[in-house]
């Protein structure tokens, strides 16, 4: 199979034509169209390496009316991306060989992204027991990287034992951080003068601080590997900062919703906004803006958790925590970041595909445009802008907290190993 992309301003730099042959870029610069190629016309487009997802709610098995492997695949390839990582919070909890190796399997199945299975630290994500981590990563589904996510592995010997578990294949715990002594059972957002007004229970940032601050020194002791998960506030930014400059092995990811949206949001009681971590005030985001485009911050996460209508349609307190992210994405992070001029497009592929493909050790993703590399391509229209209509989402659920919202940039193509995934916005097949 032969596709020609053809005058892609690539990492936003300038125009090439790309000649992808059998699933691998084979030619670069100004490209002779062999017969029976197709075509692509990308004038005007902006070509990055596939996006990688670093943290990603698929909800299968389990929970197949929020999203299913090949709904959450769909979501994923519309926002540009070719690959996710699939958090362990299912039910079953994908804490053994055998169930990573079903989400892997499904994946392939579906075969729209990559969808790499993330394993559970713990037992049941219940903190206490390692879950079986070397046979997870010894199996077919290759894990490298465990998660309690949505639950912090709190008890710091067992954390500290998870680390040096997983040093011995250089795999990487990623950490929800989030000290469960500071952040009681019924907190659901910031805590603060708001929280106080609205009388809802909040959580401080520093329940988060601590477990960061505590994590990079057992990364430093251990020599292991340490990625904080959707970081949150200007605190654990200080924190990252000064680890990296010990040369202590830290990364951390950020989502596209804490750098737009702020704690006010829930004056309205609406659940759309009710997330873990919560939405925190302005100096945080102006924070984490900053940590991103100074390299403090290594990745843009999506943190995508859908969920069934019944699940977010209570009381703000009783709501289920998340919303979705796969395909606002991109367009998310280019009004914010490149649109401002505080990122280039270059600095958008290192933090949305290279280096979170490099922190879950995804050799086929995240690579540079260039010849022998696989095809896996996203084409962006810098100048369109979209207006988001939850109900033309490919998920299966509705909690958009963008619904409404205007964007620069959107996705116009994706590649997958040199076949479309998505094609002039609309997903293939
Ligand atoms: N992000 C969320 O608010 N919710 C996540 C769990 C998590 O990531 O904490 C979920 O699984 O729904
Ligand atoms: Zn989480
Ligand atoms: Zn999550």
């Amino acid at each position: 199979m032969k596709t020609v992309v053809q005058g892609a301003r690539l990492l936003g730099e300038s125009a090439a034509d790309l000649l992808i042959v059998d699933g691998v870029i084979a030619e670069i610069g100004s490209v002779t169209v062999p017969s029976g190629a197709e075509v692509v016309d990308a004038d005007g487009l902006v070509a990055l390496p596939g996006l990688v997802d670093l943290h990603t709610h698929l909800r299968e098995p389990g929970r197949e009316d929020a999203e299913t492997i090949r709904t959450g695949s769909q979501a994923a390839a519309v926002g540009g991306y070719t690959a996710v990582l699939a958090m362990a919070n299912t039910n079953p909890v994908t804490d053994t060989a055998e169930a990573a190796e079903r989400v892997h399997d499904l994946g392939v199945a579906a075969g729209i992204v990559d969808v790499q299975p993330v394993g559970a630290v713990t037992k049941g994500l219940a903190g206490e027991e390692l879950a079986e981590l070397g046979l997870m990563h010894r199996s077919r589904a290759g894990v490298r990287v465990f998660s309690d996510d949505g639950r912090c592995v709190a008890d710091a010997r067992v954390m500290r034992r998870a680390l040096e578990y997983v040093k011995a294949f250089g795999g990487v715990v990623s950490q929800h951080a989030q000290e469960p002594s500071l952040a009681g059972p019924t907190a659901c957002c910031h805590e603060g003068e708001l929280s106080g007004q609205l009388g809802l229970p909040g959580w401080p940032g520093v329940a988060e601080e601590v477990i960061v601050a505590r994590d990079v020194m057992l990364a430093r002791h251990t020599g292991s590997r340490v990625h904080v998960a959707h970081v949150s506030t200007a605190g654990s930014v200080e924190v990252v900062r000064w680890a990296k400059s010990q040369g202590i092995a830290v990364t951390a990811e950020v989502t596209p919703h804490h750098l737009i949206l702020t704690t006010d949001l829930l004056a309205g009681y609406d659940p759309t906004f009710k997330v873990n971590p919560p939405l925190r005030p302005d100096e945080d985001v102006a924070a984490l803006r900053a940590a991103l485009a100074d390299g403090t911050i290594d990745a843009v996460a999506t943190d995508h958790a859908p969920h069934a209508r019944h699940d977010k349609e209570h009381a703000f307190v009783d709501a289920a925590f998340g919303m979705l992210g796969l395909e606002t994405a991109l367009a998310v992070v280019a009004s914010v970041m490149v649109e401002p001029g505080l990122m280039t497009w270059a600095d958008l592929a290192r933090v949305m595909s290279t280096s979170p493909a490099a922190i879950a050790g995804l050799s086929g993703q995240g690579r540079a445009l260039e010849v022998g590399a696989p095809g896996n391509l996203t084409l962006v229209d810098p100048a369109a802008s979209i207006t988001v209509d939850r109900d033309a989402s490919v998920s299966l659920s509705r909690n958009n907290p963008w619904h409404g919202r205007s964007f620069q940039a959107a996705v116009r193509h994706t590649f997958l190993r040199g076949r479309a995934t998505v094609r002039d916005g609309v997903l293939v097949g």
